[in-house]
């Protein structure tokens, strides 16, 4: 097997991280004054692209060039000359002591409305006040998931057992999607699925992004325009979300909004920091659709990947998936209908579990290979400070790394824990744990080949009735 295998979230950093570096965060050498490091041979036109021929997935070429040019290299995509960084110890570098300018890819600028939210906003001004707003007062306090994840649970619970075969993909994905949907609950499913498009379209290798200034690139590709209009319908249904919203509070009772301050979701608080104006510019609409969208960009697909490669490791490893039951099960005792964040600070194997969904690489990690989560027993109380250099980056560093990294830990323990205390999984169709396809594919993070199907019964310790007993 590859040695970056399936269900690493290394890959999701590796991928992102490549990808973010090489196309958000282009060198400008001669604008920046910063020496660029070296590359692969170029050729006329394509520059380095040839290099990236022949993996079916662009991070696994983005390895294999590394690997002979080294950890930080200067690759030419088309015309866009782009770093990539593919280790730990020079992400952390070039994270933490350098923030280039972000020139964005042409497609990204469309759909970052020209990087007017978060993620493709360029350092500066602008970026340090929507960073504060997403860090203060959006995700930092909020807890996520208890009631999602419950109301999970019980579809599950509820589902007829003759029937149940889960899709892990679409069920996991409409979790989170509803976690961060609870954040813009009228956001709807119209929303999500037009931005589902868009994260495709956008996630995608497109000739636009590799020869931007070409009007012949742009004028051929259908990607460009089909991105211009499914950004258009959403920048629609923000526009008429934020009027909805606007009209209930004009209509609602006086002195009922600061009543219902804690229950603010994220577009109630967008809109009240829109009416305080105490920031450097204006919150307006376009920055909150932005604002809006890159949270829903950032968030859903990391989240959804990472629980997905989790249950599919625990599948394919029974050991593990029984040792890590026994712990929920023995710390939880019988009975509970739902878990808690509360309870998940003594589950220190199930937080192993979740470490090693997340790094795989083979230069800092003995049989990278194996899903081994014990390995974080070895290294006891010192795992905080040695994974930093061991190659344990899920949520990047520096400046710009992941504001929403409490509120997607809560979400990746929470889910596993009560997927596994109140349910026993099985493999459906006469697969094996052996035979489980791992292959990969890229979306915005790396995502699985195929769906991953799971039959469900209530286990033992689940608090709710099975479905048989509340019909009787
Ligand atoms: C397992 C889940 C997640 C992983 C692995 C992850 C990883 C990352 C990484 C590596 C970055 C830095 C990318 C770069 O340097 O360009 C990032 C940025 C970001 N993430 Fe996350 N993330 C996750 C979940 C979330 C969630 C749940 C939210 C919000 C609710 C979120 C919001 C953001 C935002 C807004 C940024 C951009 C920050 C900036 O540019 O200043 N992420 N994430």
């Amino acid at each position: 097997m590859d040695e970056l295998s399936a269900g690493s979230l290394y890959l999701v950093v590796l991928g992102t991280l490549a990808l973010a570096l090489a196309f958000k965060r282009v060198l400008r050498g001669k604008e920046t004054g910063v020496k660029l490091p070296p590359g692969p041979w170029n050729l006329p036109i394509i520059g380095s692209l040839h290099h990236l021929v022949g993996a079916h997935l662009p991070h696994r070429a983005l390895l294999r060039v590394s690997r002979r040019q080294g950890p930080l290299m200067l690759l030419r995509l088309g015309e866009v000359p782009a770093v990539v960084v593919s280790s730990p110890e020079a992400a952390m570098e070039f994270l933490r002591t350098r923030d280039p300018p972000a020139a964005g890819r042409a497609t990204l600028d469309i759909v970052s409305f020209g990087g007017k939210g978060i993620v493709m906003a360029p350092y500066g001004e602008h970026w340090r006040q929507v960073r504060k707003v997403c860090v203060v007062e959006l995700l930092s306090t909020r807890q996520a998931g208890g009631e999602e994840v419950s109301r999970l649970v019980e579809a599950i619970a509820t589902t007829s057992p003759a029937t149940a075969s889960i899709g892990m993909t679409q069920t996991l994905a409409a979790l989170n999607n509803d976690i961060i949907a609870r954040a813009v609950p009228t956001a709807g499913l119209r929303y999500l699925r037009v931005l589902k498009v868009v994260a495709t379209l956008a996630g995608s290798f497109n000739m636009v992004d590799l020869f931007p200034s070409s009007r012949l690139v742009r004028w051929l590709s259908c990607v460009e325009r089909r991105l211009r209009e499914h950004h258009a319908q959403t920048v629609r249904i923000v526009d008429s979300i934020i009027q909805d919203r606007k009209e209930n509070e004009a209509s609602a009772s006086p002195g009922a909004s600061a009543e219902d301050d804690d229950n603010d979701d994220l577009l109630d608080v967008l809109l009240r920091l829109q009416r305080e104006d105490n920031l450097t510019f204006p919150i307006t609409a376009e920055i909150i659709g932005a604002l809006i969208s890159d949270i829903f960009g950032a968030a859903t697909d990391t989240t959804g990947s990472t629980l997905e490669w989790a249950m599919a490791e625990l599948m394919r490893n029974p050991r593990t998936m029984e040792k890590a039951k026994q712990e929920v099960q023995n710390a939880l005792g019988q009975g509970r209908a739902m878990v808690t964040g509360a309870d998940i600070g003594d589950l220190h194997y199930l937080q192993m579990v979740i470490k090693e969904t997340l790094p795989r690489d083979p230069r800092y990690w003995k049989d990278a290979d194996e899903f081994m989560p014990e390995r974080f027993e070895k290294n006891g109380d010192d795992i905080k400070a040695t994974t930093v250099h061991m190659g344990f980056i899920p949520f990047g560093a520096g400046r710009r790394q992941c504001p929403g990294a409490l509120f997607a830990t809560t979400t990746i323990q929470l889910t596993p824990v009560n997927l596994l205390y109140h349910f026993d999984w099985t493999l459906i169709n006469g697969e094996s744990p052996e035979s489980l396809d791992m292959g990969e594919v890229l979306g915005i993070s790396i995502h699985r080949r195929s769906d991953l199907r799971l039959h469900a019964a209530l286990s033992v310790s689940s608090g709710f009735l099975r479905h048989s007993d509340r019909d009787s």
